[in-house]
């Protein structure tokens, strides 16, 4: 077994930035959350460790400690921080100088002070824009027990007047890791393109995800912008994904190498947490690199951000099966139409799909438990469905009704294989290459669940099965991800060349931003069965608890 996958499989949390460490709050918690969750919703580890925070409420200060701490946790890493005395050049982007003066920057650079194009070191995005007045009240996310209003700012994202790399200088590479997405491509053609903005010139694909950096006769894809000017136009990935890979130290090994000294990853939590770890690593052999990472998780799970890219793509695609369902379901006698959707610890696609086709009679979403069986089960509702309306959809996402965390670090490895009374499928213990728990079919359950309860009630019912998870992946991003991708791809370059590390982006009520990499991925995001999107949800779909 590798070092990545040991890591992983073991628990043992990748080397993280001491300086990030909280005497006040654990890491990844902005906020204490003082909902009362319903006692059939999932239990998660994160809310035990919430409640041991050590916040004194009666210390008058309690309020600038956090908001200091809260500073400390989202400064973002600079190349300062190890190289104090680097020095920085004016930038090279402006777009009123679209062509390059010249070939190799002799006379200067095609800078303008004059532009009002930059952003400010010191410029804010407001993480959380709700002031809630009640912890019972919809949704809240409260710190104090009042639920006092506490600003929370992090980095303003985008291209800053003054740069650290030289383009000239630069050799640049793209990453793309994990599973597939709507909107690699995209990704990977703006970082493209705005690096030959800057008037980078050496720029490279690592083929097949981390193990581009080891495996034999993977070599590096040169890039332009000619190779990547229709790209977008499929799915996919130019550079192909994969899972598992080489440890940390033989990537690093194999950046220096080759010269990089700019690395942009495109990837979701676990390849964030590797990014991370090259990050440390080069730190730590004092490579003057810049780690950048661009979220990609179709499943929507990493956190503070409003989405991640991909998302409303699946979120659409995931339409045309719920309808095909629901047509096949409702053109049956006694149809029943079940579709499984992604989502391995969060249910975001489900959820929104759901709403977006007001064709889903039932959601079922890992964060809430459900009993199929008994009274108030699921199949009870479904005999229910079928005497009242003479069809139903159930569309349930693939984590649904099986423990689910992801095993980033050892805060979450506690629950990995925990069992509990909703845990639907026996588990395998079995993992991907990545270290991921592989699941047992959930959709496959239900449709066979459904089929042996109508038979022993003596009911006909028509079950048909739809897994759409694959083709959904596959499709190119529509036009909303096409602009976030955009607008991902040229601020992750931007971040680069002002000299951050370690760093990802994302988009946060409307605004960009930069992030440190452990914030973001501390744990996966999930829906929050207090919600008011999940209680629209439940509003739309007209389903019980099925406890
Ligand atoms: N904790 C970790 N530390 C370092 N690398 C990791 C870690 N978890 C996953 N990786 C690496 O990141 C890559 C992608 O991880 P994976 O979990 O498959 O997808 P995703 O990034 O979408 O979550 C793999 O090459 C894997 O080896
Ligand atoms: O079959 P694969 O390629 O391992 O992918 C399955 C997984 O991919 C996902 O769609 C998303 O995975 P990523 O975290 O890599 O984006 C999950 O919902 C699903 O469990
Ligand atoms: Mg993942």
């Amino acid at each position: 077994m590798d070092t990545l996958s040991h890591a992983i499989s073991s628990g043992v949390a990748l080397p993280r930035s001491s300086s990030r460490s909280s005497p006040l709050l654990c890491h990844g918690f902005g906020s204490l959350n003082f909902r009362t969750r319903r006692t059939h919703t999932r239990s998660r580890v994160f809310a035990e460790i919430q409640r041991n925070q050590s916040i004194d409420f009666n210390d008058p200060d309690w309020k600038s400690k956090f908001q200091w701490n809260f500073e400390e946790r989202f400064n973002i890493p600079h190349l300062t921080d190890v190289f104090p005395d680097a020095s920085t050049i004016p930038s090279t982007f402006c777009l009123r100088m679209r062509t390059p003066v010249s070939e190799h920057f002799a006379d200067g650079y095609p800078s303008d002070e004059e532009w009002h194009g930059y952003i400010n070191n010191n410029d804010r995005v407001l993480l959380k824009v709700i002031h809630f007045s009640s912890p019972t009240s919809a949704g809240a996310e409260c710190i104090d027990p009042n639920c006092t209003w506490v600003e929370q700012w992090v980095h303003r994202a985008g291209p800053r007047e003054k740069i650290y790399f030289k383009p000239e200088e630069v050799k640049a590479a793209i990453v793309t890791c994990g599973g597939l997405c709507p909107g690699l491509n995209d990704v990977i053609r703006h970082i493209v393109i705005t690096l030959e903005i800057y008037g980078v010139k050496n720029i490279v694909g690592i083929p097949f995800g981390y193990r581009g950096f080891s495996d034999e006769g993977l070599a590096e894809m040169p890039l332009s912008r000619k190779v990547v000017q229709n790209i977008h136009l499929s799915g996919g990935s130019l550079l192909g994904v994969s899972r598992g890979g080489p440890p940390v130290s033989k990537i690093v090994d194999s950046l220096k190498e080759r010269g990089i000294n700019m690395l942009f990853v495109l990837g979701g939590n676990g390849t964030h947490a590797g990014a991370n770890a090259i990050h440390d690593e080069c730190r730590a052999r004092k490579m003057r690199v810049a780690i950048v990472g661009v979220p990609k998780t179709i499943d929507n799970d990493i956190l503070m951000m409003d989405k991640t890219f991909g998302f409303d793509t699946a979120v659409e695609e995931a339409q045309r099966a719920i309808n095909s369902a629901y047509i096949e379901a409702h053109s049956a006698y006694h149809g029943i139409g079940i579709v499984k959707l992604m989502g391995r610890s969060s249910g975001f696609i489900a959820m929104h799909a759901s709403l977006a086709s007001g064709q889903v009679d039932i959601c079922l979403i890992p964060e809430v438990h459900f009993n199929l069986h008994g009274p108030h089960g699921v199949l009870r509702h479904l005999k229910y469905l079928i005497e009242t309306k003479g069809s139903a959809v159930v569309c349930v996402a693939e984590g649904a009704g099986q423990e689910s965390f992801v095993p980033l670090n050892n805060m979450f490895v506690i629950s990995r294989f925990s069992h509990s009374n909703f845990d639907l499928l026996q588990k395998t213990n079995a993992t991907d290459a990545s270290g991921n728990i592989v699941f047992g079919d959930i959709g496959v359950h239900i449709q066979q669940e459904t089929k042996k309860y109508f038979r022993e009630i003596g009911v006909p019912a028509d079950v048909k099965y739809i897994d759409p998870t694959y083709m959904i992946r596959a499709v190119r991003a529509n036009a909303s991800d096409g602009i976030l991708c955009t607008v991902l791809g040229q601020n992750a370059v931007h971040g680069a060349f002002a000299g951050y590390s370690g760093i990802t982006v994302g988009i946060c009520n409307t605004h960009y931003a930069y992030f440190p990499i452990p914030e973001v991925i501390s744990h996966p995001r999930e829906v929050d069965p207090n919600s008011r999107m999940w209680h629209r949800c439940l509003t739309s779909t007209g389903q019980p608890d099925f406890i």
